[in-house]
């Protein structure tokens, strides 16, 4: 499978399939993606038409640049089998999948995904969100080539845990640290949780600056007044890009030594490495925002 060009996931903002004034809305943000969701924000007898919705809209082609997923129901609800089926037809860049417990029901949904025809575009994204995910999701992280994005669930992990939703998340940071070392193993993205207090901007840009500073690679949003936080926390700072910039120079300027210095600082070819991602991220954000 192709690998395909670095795209950003600063802000991915969930939004029921059923609420067509959310999905109205979504056109007009500027999130790097949406979750149009059939799970948990989709009461039972809406989930048919929520169905038809989601695969409506991948097929509008009116969400632009934005990495367009849809989120069906568990393995194992009575809803699955025919939204994996809806799904895979509409072809979006993924399938969110919740509550995915083991490497074997990564490769259980991607062999589904594939008979139901998805094209190869459309990844598999899974949801950690349970005890059992977390104590094999090394595993999982590098079950299938498909499978291209983890997701936290941390609602689920709380509620799972009998834990407390706390500022700072203590309670969570084992399952977040752990999930963020098995994306970087197997190479694949990985996605912060939701922040479900909206109106508290100080505790979302706080919870932002933690997952950016642990790793993850943007944040999952319920709330269109949470993405300009996230799109700005994920993204490489001024600063930070400055930097990058300067120890590519210094580099240069060294050429042959193993070792220079940037602003005092020792920097190595690792620290050039990371200096050339940031610039990556930089600029198809850049990119992003001069398309939009
Ligand atoms: C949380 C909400 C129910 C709040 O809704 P509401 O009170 O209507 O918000 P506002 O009045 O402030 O809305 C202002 C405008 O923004 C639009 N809006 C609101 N939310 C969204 C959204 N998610 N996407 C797109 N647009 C949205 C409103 O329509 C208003 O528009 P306008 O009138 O034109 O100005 C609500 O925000 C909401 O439903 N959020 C999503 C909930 C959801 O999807 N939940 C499931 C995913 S979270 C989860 O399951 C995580 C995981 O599984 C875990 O375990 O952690
Ligand atoms: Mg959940």
């Amino acid at each position: 499978m192709t690998e395909p060009a670095f795209t950003p996931l600063r802000s991915v903002l969930y939004m029921p399939s059923s609420n067509a004034k959310a999905l109205e809305k979504a056109k007009t943000l500027p999130i790097d993606g949406v979750i149009l969701d059939l799970e948990d924000a989709v009461a039972p007898d809406a989930k048919p038409a929520a169905r038809e919705a989601a695969a409506a809209a991948v097929g509008s082609g009116e969400y632009g640049r934005r990495t367009l997923t849809i989120r069906v129901n568990g393995l194992g609800t009575a809803w699955h089998d025919d939204d994996i089926v809806a799904a895979a037809q509409a072809g979006p860049a993924g399938i969110v999948v919740p509550k995915v417990n083991s490497a074997e029901e990564v490769k259980q949904l991607v062999a589904a995904i594939e008979k139901a025809g998805a094209p190869d575009h459309t990844r598999l994204w899974a949801m950690v969100e349970t005890p059992e995910a977390i104590f094999g999701v090394r595993e999982l992280a590098a079950a299938d080539e498909r499978l291209a994005v983890l997701v936290m669930g941390t609602n689920d992990l709380v509620k799972e845990l009998y834990a407390e939703h706390v500022p700072g998340r203590a309670p969570l940071l084992t399952s977040l640290s752990w999930s963020v070392l098995a994306a970087r193993a197997a190479g694949i993205a990985i996605l912060d949780g939701v922040y479900n207090d909206v109106k508290n901007t100080e505790g979302f840009l706080a919870e932002c600056t933690q997952g950016a500073q642990m790793g993850f690679d943007g944040k999952t949003l319920i709330h269109p007044g949470q993405v300009a936080g996230a799109n700005e926390t994920f993204a490489p700072s001024a600063q930070a890009v400055e930097d990058a910039r300067g120890i590519l120079a210094a580099w240069e300027e060294g050429k042959g030594s193993g070792v220079v210095t940037y602003n005092g600082k020792m920097v190595e070819n690792l620290h050039v490495e990371s200096a050339q991602r940031t610039l990556s991220i930089h600029e198809a954000i850049t990119g992003l925002e001069t398309d939009a």
